[in-house]
C-alpha cells in the first residue's frame, strides 16, 4: 500500500527507538495494525549536522539546530510528514510552517547515575572521574563533590556505555528515559532527585512536529498527553527566558500535584559553585499561567545572574 503518512527520524537506536513508539500509536490511532506499521506509516531516518560533528565546540557555535534542522526541512519540502523528537534537544523557538503538534505521555524525567562499581555520586572515591558532556550535570555534580574530575563524554547511549565499561571514567549521568526506552535500566544503579537537582526543561518528553497545514488530524489528539503539555510549557518557558544552550547549566522540573503545578528552576555556573534557584507553586493551571511561571522564573533569574549566566568552556 501506499504509505498514509512518513515519520522522520534521527538515526541512533535512542532517536529509531523513540519513533518506533510513536509509529505504532500512530498506525493504531489510523485504525491499522501495528504489525503493518512500515507500510502504512515508515520510517524515514535523516542524518543531521550534529549526529556528523564529534566536537563539542562546534555543537555549541552551532547550538540545539544542529540536530533538527535536516529533519525540519524534509517536513517543510513534504519529504516526510511527520517528525519525532526528544524535547529536550528541541531550540526554543518556533519554525515558520511547522508545529510541535503532540506531546505523548512523558518518560521518567530524571538523570540517573549509571557506573559498574559505584551506587551515587555520594558514593564515588576522592577525585572520581564523572563522565558528561552537558554542562547542567557537570555544574550540579560539582555542586556537590566539587573534587570529581568531568571527563568529556559524547556519542550516543550505546557509545558511553561502551566508554564507561572500557574505563573512560568511573560514572556518568544519562536521562533515566533513554535508558528506559532502550531496554537499558538495568544499568541504572541511582536516580538524581529532581526536586534537588531539577533535569533538563523537557527532559524525558517526546515532542511530535508536523506542518502547521496538517494540525487538524485525529492521530494527533490521541497521542497528546495534557499533563505533560502543562509540565513541559512551564519548563520551557524557564528555558526562553534563560536562553539555554549547550554553554548555559539551566535545569527545569515541573511536577503536577492534584490542582497544583510546582515548577522549580535553577542556572549554575560551570564550576557548581554558584546556583540560582526559584520555586513557585500555582493552582489550576493553564498552559499559558504555566508558560508565564517559567517566563516570570527564569527572568528573575536572569535578573540577578547577568552575564555569569554564559560561561564559555571551549
Ligand atoms: N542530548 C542527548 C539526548 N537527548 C535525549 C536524550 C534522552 C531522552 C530524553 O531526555 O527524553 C538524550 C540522552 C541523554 O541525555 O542521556
Amino acid at each position: 500500500m501506499t504509505p498514509l503518512l512518513k515519520i522522520g527520524t534521527r538515526g541512533s537506536r535512542l532517536a529509531t527507538t523513540q519513533c518506533g513508539w510513536v509509529q505504532r500509536q500512530i498506525v493504531t490511532a489510523l485504525g491499522h495494525d501495528p504489525a503493518l506499521s512500515h507500510e502504512v506509516a515508515p520510517l524515514v531516518i535523516i542524518t543531521t549536522q550534529g549526529d556528523r560533528i564529534q566536537d563539542r565546540r562546534l555543537i555549541e557555535a552551532g547550538g540545539k539546530q544542529l540536530f533538527t534542522k535536516e529533519i525540519e526541512d524534509a517536513l517543510l519540502s513534504g519529504e516526510v510528514d511527520v517528525a519525532v523528537h526528544s524535547l529536550k534537544d528541541m531550540p526554543a523557538e518556533d519554525i515558520p510552517g511547522l508545529s510541535l503538534c503532540a506531546f505523548p505521555v512523558r518518560e521518567d524525567p530524571r538523570d540517573a547515575f549509571v557506573s559498574l562499581k559505584y551506587r551515587s555520586l555520594e558514593d564515588l572515591p576522592q577525585g572520581a572521574k564523572l563522565g558528561t558532556a552537558s554542562l547542567r550535570r557537570q555544574a550540579q555534580a560539582l555542586a556537590v563533590r566539587p573534587d570529581l574530575e568531568v571527563v568529556m563524554l559524547r556519542g550516543n547511549v550505546d557509545t558511553r556505555l561502551s566508554k564507561l565499561e572500557a574505563g573512560h571514567c568511573d560514572a556518568m549521568l544519562l536521562a533515566a528515559a533513554g535508558l528506559k526506552r532502550m531496554g537499558l535500566e538495568a544499568h541504572i544503579k541511582s536516580y538524581i532527585d529532581p526536586d534537588l537537582f531539577p533535569c533538563a526543561p523537557g527532559q524525558g518528553a517526546l515532542a511530535i512536529q508536523c506542518r502547521t497545514n496538517d494540525l487538524d488530524q485525529e492521530w494527533i489528539k490521541r497521542l497528546h498527553h495534557v499533563e505533560t503539555h502543562l509540565q513541559i510549557s512551564a519548563e520551557r518557558g524557564a528555558l526562553v527566558a534563560l536562553e539555554a544552550s549547550c554553554r548555559t547549566a539551566v535545569g527545569a522540573y515541573a511536577k503536577i500535584e492534584g490542582d497544583a503545578l510546582t515548577l522549580f528552576v535553577e542556572a549554575l555556573t560551570a564550576d557548581g559553585r554558584t546556583r540560582w534557584q526559584r520555586r513557585e507553586t500555582i493552582i489550576a493551571p493553564t498552559l499559558e499561567t504555566a508558560h508565564a511561571l517559567g517566563l516570570g522564573l527564569g527572568q528573575s533569574i536572569r535578573d540577578e545572574a547577568g552575564d555569569r549566566l554564559i560561561q564559555y568552556t571551549g
